[in-house]
């Protein structure tokens, strides 16, 4: 290859203003010579016959020399065919590498669009999360089918119980656990946090087996566990899971017991029964299959002492041996505890916060109302009456005597009222939150006892006649009106020795939206306490009655 033709290859494609080089690339044989439209001059002719000799001749000694550097030349030859083959090859690969990285550049462009987008959806809906790697939220039920092939019997289940879209907490929590995650939620009061729950579990555990529990679901109270069971039944109809509560501890034994058939998959229970089976010696019912256990009322359940569980929730989560046991936590109200619990003790676990954390729901109209005194409360009690109540009317009292007291009141008024506590037979119990869910009774006194989770529909107002001992136990009483989207109504009742607990309840009222006056919130703070520094400080009630001496101190056994 001569010059000429290597310059032609290495400029192809290249553009020449023509006219400017026209004498080199004349020279480089790139354009034709122009056409001389004349005969040559009579000289001319000669001139060409001279030059075409001399060619000749050049060439004749040309080709001779040629030959003996031919094989050099052929050398050189190669190496530039090399050359330019190398440089072909590398910008093919130059080309390949930026289409790759464009396409990685595109790909995380799509991706950091994408969680944009999920980050905004969670904004929206006042979900905040906590953790790694966090599941994408869902807007639709019916996306449970075609992200995480969910059973149509289940999704049919969900339609006919009437809903139609999901909860914020919904959305966050079920594909967290529909991925075996463990999570940490914590979500306001009738925000749907049973179904968060219940939905995965029923996915997870799939087909019915014999291997006993797969599954366990623990409440507070008896009457919880047996909401769950029920929403837990309608959830998982047709599907063919067997469902069970500790209705008897010795029935049981047999049930649930060493020789039973293993035909059991989800149990819902309190603390207290299933903690009375496991401590048999040997133990009378065998948790070492469960895949899933949700604690529901976490935050109570983490409680110690006398009326908290958490010696009994060790001892639980003891008996699921299962390397493969997830554990999923649910309250509407967050404890520091149990916060610090789950990152020391979970897999990964994910928290997953829904609104403010603490806080009232804000579809409840919320009220103080100042009565003075203990004989104020009763006066101002009647004072609703007459304006008119909608009844169902849920009534909190501080204590079984004083819900005994206040019934022995309210009964003579010829009013629809009933009284539930801890003394009362289970079977009094039951026949009670169904008369009050039924419509049959229009006012249910209540301890504490109702105060967390208890789903009745349609309360229409919440009466806090004697004022909560902590923001926390506010929370979930007035949280049993205006659940699921409905609005509610929350009025409370303070006197003069109610002030320890004012300005943290006013917070919560103020932070939820609801107007208080100034000066609650400007109370001093008070200092945090032990549980029983707490019990020396609650108010010291008179009795509620309207004989002749209401007010008079009386310390009850
Ligand atoms: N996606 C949904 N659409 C409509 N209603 C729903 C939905 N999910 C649950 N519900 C209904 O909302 C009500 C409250 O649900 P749930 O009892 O689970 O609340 P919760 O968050 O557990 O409240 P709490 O903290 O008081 O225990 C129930 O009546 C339930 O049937």
């Amino acid at each position: 290859m001569d010059a000429y033709d290597l310059f032609r290859k290495l400029s192809f494609g290249a553009k020449f203003d023509k006219k400017k080089y026209y004498n080199d690339a004349l020279k480089f044989q790139i354009v034709q010579p122009k056409c001389v439209e004349s005969q040559p001059r009579p000289n001319e002719n000669l001139e060409l016959i001279e030059r075409k000799e001399i060619e000749t001749n050049v060439n004749e000694v040309s080709n001779v020399v040629k030959d003996d550097e031919d094989a050099d030349s052929c050398k050189e030859e190669d190496e530039e065919k090399l050359k330019l083959l190398s440089c072909h090859s590398e910008a093919l690969l130059l080309s390949k590498s930026r289409k790759k990285k464009a396409k990685k550049r595109s790909k995380q462009q799509l991706l950091a669009l994408e969680q944009e987008q999920t980050n905004h959806f969670r904004k929206v809906h006042r979900i905040y999360i906590q953790g790694s790697d966090v599941s994408k939220p869902f807007e639709d039920f019916s996306e449970l089918s075609s992200r995480y092939g969910m059973n149509s019997t289940l999704i049919q289940n969900i339609n006919a119980s009437g809903y139609v879209a999901p909860t914020p907490i919904q959305m966050q929590a079920i594909p967290l656990m529909m991925e075996r995650r463990e999570v940490l939620a914590c979500a306001p009061t009738g925000s749907g946090k049973t179904a968060a729950f219940l939905i995965p579990l029923i996915h997870c555990l799939g087909e019915p087996q014999k291997k006993g529990f797969r599954a366990v679901v623990v409440s507070p109270t008896r009457e919880l566990a047996q909401q769950t069971y029920r929403e837990c039944q309608k959830l998982s109809e047709g599907i063919g899971l067997r469902i069970h509560m500790i209705e008897n501890v010795s029935k049981a034994v047999k049930k649930f017991g060493p020789q039973s058939s293993g035909n059991f998959d989800i149990l819902v229970t309190t603390p207290n029964r299933l903690i009375y089976l496991l401590e048999q010696d040997p133990s009378d019912i065998n948790l070492k299959n469960v895949e899933w256990l949700v604690v529901d009322e976490s935050d109570k359940l983490f409680e110690d002492g006398p009326k908290g569980f958490r010696d009994q929730l060790a001892t639980i989560y003891r008996a699921c041996q299962s390397t493969q046991v997830r554990r999923a936590l649910f309250s509407a109200t967050f404890a520091y505890d149990v916060e610090q619990w789950c990152k020391l003790n979970l897999d990964n676990v994910v928290m997953v916060t829904v609104g403010a954390k603490n806080a009232a729901t804000d579809i409840v109209g919320q009220e103080l109302v100042f009565v003075g005194s203990e004989s104020g409360k009763l006066m101002a009690f009647r004072n609703l009456l007459i304006k008119g109540l909608t009844p169902p009317v849920l009534v909190f009292v501080e204590s079984k005597e004083r819900a005994k007291e206040l019934f022995n009141e309210l009964i003579y008024d010829g009013i629809n009222v009933d009284v539930i506590h801890a003394d009362r037979t289970q079977v009094q119990r039951e026949n009670i939150v169904k008369g009050f869910r039924t419509g049959k009774i229009w006012i249910l006194i209540s301890t504490e006892l109702m105060g967390r989770g208890i789903d009745f529909k349609g309360v229409n107002l919440v009466i806090n006649y004697d004022f909560p001992s902590s923001a926390i136990s506010y929370i979930h009483r007035i949280g049993r009106t205006g659940r699921a989207g409905r609005p509610g109504r929350a009025v409370t009742f303070f006197t003069e020795e109610d002030r320890t607990n004012l300005r943290s309840i006013a917070q919560v009222m103020r932070d939820s939206g609801c107007e208080v006056p100034e000066y609650m919130l400007q109370m001093k703070k008070q200092k945090k306490m032990g549980k029983r520094k707490r019990k020396e400080v609650q108010p010291q009630r008179a009795r509620i009655s309207t004989d002749p001496y209401p007010e008079k101190r009386f310390k009850r056994e």
